[in-house]
């Protein structure tokens, strides 16, 4: 069973417009909905493989039933923590012209520190039978800065394995609790050494940095060149191979979703990183957030490339 953490939940909203010009009226014609944020991506495209996920959160108001109604439908097993301010709205604005992508993140709901003392207590109660924990995404106002450090700390107490994905001072903050992996893309990582990661020796040296500053393992996506993944003695280079792109949104969760996976089977690196890629380039085949589909990742798994580094 793989327990996964969306502190930040949202309904994603995406809307295609055709030549999307910025400053004027545009009309769009085609909204579909998806319950998003980055831990609950993880757990539909685990649960899509076919493994034991739980979503764990905070879900509240109309948007938040409309989140549980939409898992619910796919068969997803989820316990949020309700909490009084309705949850946010993503849009993801997909221009079928250019096919390119904006998206608009809302900060989300203030959380009160009893809604956070509840959430912890039902994650610890949730996540009895998991022997890995998924932390993903942005964190709502009112929580603490270090809310992963805390939150890896005492998943390690209890015997169990952690994977973070996030960005900025929650991502500093959280890798002094050395969680077992985690998956910045390149923007990320660069922001997180200060530094631009531009040539493939560079990329390496952060992997290996970031190691150093308390990760198990360092993944650092890199879009459509596939990833880069250190434990601070193997490198390994995955390569996605061409596909036609419907939207990227998810293709980092789906990712993070393989990483997962495979962490939970013992599998090695390795196989780890060719199970994430073949989840990321399935997932950016669908549309909107979809994710990915078992079939497309069973049928990309063995062609992807694998390269080990010095
Ligand atoms: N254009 C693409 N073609 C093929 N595979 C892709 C493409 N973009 C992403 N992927 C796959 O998805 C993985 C994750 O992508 P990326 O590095 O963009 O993560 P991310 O920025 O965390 O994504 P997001 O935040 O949108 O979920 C890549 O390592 C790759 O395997
Ligand atoms: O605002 P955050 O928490 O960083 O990211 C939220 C989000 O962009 O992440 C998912 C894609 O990775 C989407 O479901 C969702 O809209």
């Amino acid at each position: 069973m793989i327990t996964t953490v969306t502190l930040n939940p949202c309904l994603d909203k995406h809307i295609d417009v055709h030549g999307l010009v910025l400053y004027e009226t545009n009309r769009w014609h085609l909204m579909s909905k998806y319950a998003g944020g980055k831990g609950i991506d993880v757990s539909r495209a685990i649960h899509e493989m076919g493994n034991d996920t739980i979503a764990c959160g905070f879900l509240g108001s109309e948007e938040g039933r409309e989140i549980e109604t939409l898992l619910a439908k796919q068969g997803l097993k989820y316990r949020f923590t309700p909490i009084s301010q309705p949850t946010r709205s993503c849009f993801i604005i997909y221009d079928t012209k250019t096919r390119r992508q904006t998206n608009l993140n809302a900060p989300g709901p203030r959380i009160t520190p009893s809604e956070l003392k509840l959430f912890h207590e039902d994650l610890h109660r949730e996540s009895a039978s998991s022997n890995i924990i998924v932390m993903s995404g942005s964190v709502p106002p009112g929580i603490p800065s270090n809310v992963y450090f805390t939150l890896i700390k005492s998943a390690h107490k209890l015997g169990k394995q952690t994977i973070l994905d996030t960005t900025g001072k929650y991502l500093r903050a959280g890798l002094k609790a050395k969680p077992c992996l985690v998956k910045p893309n390149i923007r990320e990582a660069e922001e997180l050494l200060g530094r631009k990661l531009e040539t493939e020796a560079e990329i390496i040296l952060g992997a290996k940095e970031i190691v150093q500053m308390g990760a198990g393992i360092a993944v650092i996506s890199m879009g459509k060149k596939g990833l880069i993944a250190s434990d601070g003695k193997q490198v390994i280079k995955a390569s996605s191979p061409y596909v036609r792109v419907k939207s990227a949104v998810g293709a980092g969760d789906s990712t993070v979703a393989g990483l997962a996976i495979s962490l939970c089977r013992g599998d090695s690196l390795e196989e780890a990183c060719r199970l994430g890629v073949a989840m990321g380039t399935a997932a950016v085949m669908t549309p909107g957030t979809e994710l990915c589909h078992r079939e497309d990742v069973l049928y990309w798994l063995p062609r992807i490339k694998i390269r080990r580094l010095a």
